[in-house]
């Protein structure tokens, strides 16, 4: 029976366990470059069989929170490779996750104070984390998006291919993770919420999908199809987003990425660091569905699941087949060495909220490892 600490092989990348960190955004990245503790707090956490980092600017348009971090300049890719090369030499794995915000920004952090993109000039009823001018971070509103012209999506596009070469090539990621999730541009596109475009971007499921599958193309023409993966979050109501028929839409998504020979497949279920059962559909969001969809089309990338899970629903979703891999998101602030506090059954410790978002060494690189106690 295959267990939570079995090895597993994701696309080209091989794993000594099936525990992956999921995304955890930490504003510790002043310039959008990976701050000072950085590759201590990953390489603490390097015994996760797969880290998938915070998400990560693929340009400054696509920048939506204060001191989140990039891949578009060279002092943010030297920062990054300190952390991916502290992590390989504890013997960890790491992958990047590729972030375009779309409307999630505020004018403060886009370009000439511009307006931030999306797929329509539509509000997210949603918030943003900027610094004030005292330097003090806050969350505001996010500002109204200006619609993308058809015209500017090549060069999106292009970005992201960038992105996904210099993560591979130059910061020395293992791979990377295309973030399709959340509510961020990738999923503005996707939903019908989001997205009222008349052009072939917009309208049709097909055309929705259009800027998901052409990221991905580009993505893995840089850094090869068996070191990328996809974040999707069918029904998370997180940013704002939403579509009243989920189920067809993500079937038709996992279908058109099974002919792309991905590493994984990372779904966060329900609402994000919400309820596993939250649904926007009529009928609940059927996850086995997806799940074979994916695989009668093809689909051989590893299936990651994330959100809420404990160690045992993490067991079970591993024993029965239903996930190849869990992903930990929270759990991981507080615990880096997670995987040997599961294998031993050792309590877990509580994370400091004050310091999830923001702040320097405290509630980041501070928290106790098990061996640091008599266990
Ligand atoms: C990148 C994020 C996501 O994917 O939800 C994020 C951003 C800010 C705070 C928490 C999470």
């Amino acid at each position: 029976m295959t267990t939570l600490f079995d090895p597993i092989t994701v696309g080209a990348i091989p794993l000594s366990n099936r525990i992956a960190m999921a995304p955890l955004t930490r504003n510790r990245s002043p310039g959008a470059v990976p701050g000072p503790f950085a590759a201590e707090y990953y390489s603490q956490r390097a015994t996760a069989g797969l880290l998938i980092t915070e998400a990560t600017a693929i340009s400054h348009q696509g920048q939506g929170y204060a001191d989140v971090p990039g891949l578009y300049g060279a002092d943010q890719l030297a920062g990054w490779r300190k952390v991916t090369d502290a992590v390989h030499a504890a013997g960890g794995k790491i992958v990047t996750q590729l972030w375009h915000v779309g409307r999630i920004s505020h004018v403060s952090l886009q370009p000439d104070g511009g307006q931030p993109v999306a797929p329509s000039a539509i509000t997210a009823k949603s918030k943003t984390y900027i610094l004030g001018e005292d330097g003090k971070g806050a969350f505001v509103e996010t500002s109204e998006p200006r619609a993308l012209d058809v015209s500017e999506i090549p060069g999106i596009i292009e970005d992201y291919r960038k992105a996904a070469k210099a993560a591979v090539s130059e910061a020395g990621f293992d791979g990377v993770e295309i973030h399709g999730a959340n509510g961020y541009l990738v999923d503005q596109f996707l939903r019908s919420g989001s997205n009222r475009r008349t052009d072939e971007y917009g309208g049709s499921i097909e055309n929705r999908a259009r800027f998901l599958f052409e990221v991905v193309d580009a993505v893995v023409e840089s850094a090869g199809a068996g070191r990328t993966g996809i974040r999707l979050s069918p029904v998370t109501p997180a940013n704002d987003a939403s579509d009243p028929d989920p189920q067809p839409l993500f079937e038709h998504v996992v279908r058109g990425l099974a002919k792309r020979g991905l590493a994984y497949i990372h779904l966060v279920e329900g609402a994000t660091g919400g309820a596993r059962d939250f649904n926007q559909g009529e009928a609940p969001f059927d996850w086995a569905a997806l799940k074979a969809a994916y695989r009668e089309a093809g689909g051989k990338g590893a299936w990651i699941v994330n959100n809420g899970y404990d160690k045992a629903l993490a067991e079970e979703a591993v024993s029965s087949g239903r996930a190849d891999l869990v992903a930990f998101g929270r759990p991981f602030i507080a615990n880096p060495d997670l995987v040997e506090r599961f294998r031993r059954d050792l309590p877990l410790n509580e994370g400091d909220r004050a310091t999830f978002y923001g702040g320097g060494a405290k509630g980041y690189i501070d928290y106790p490892f098990v061996t640091d106690k008599a266990a």
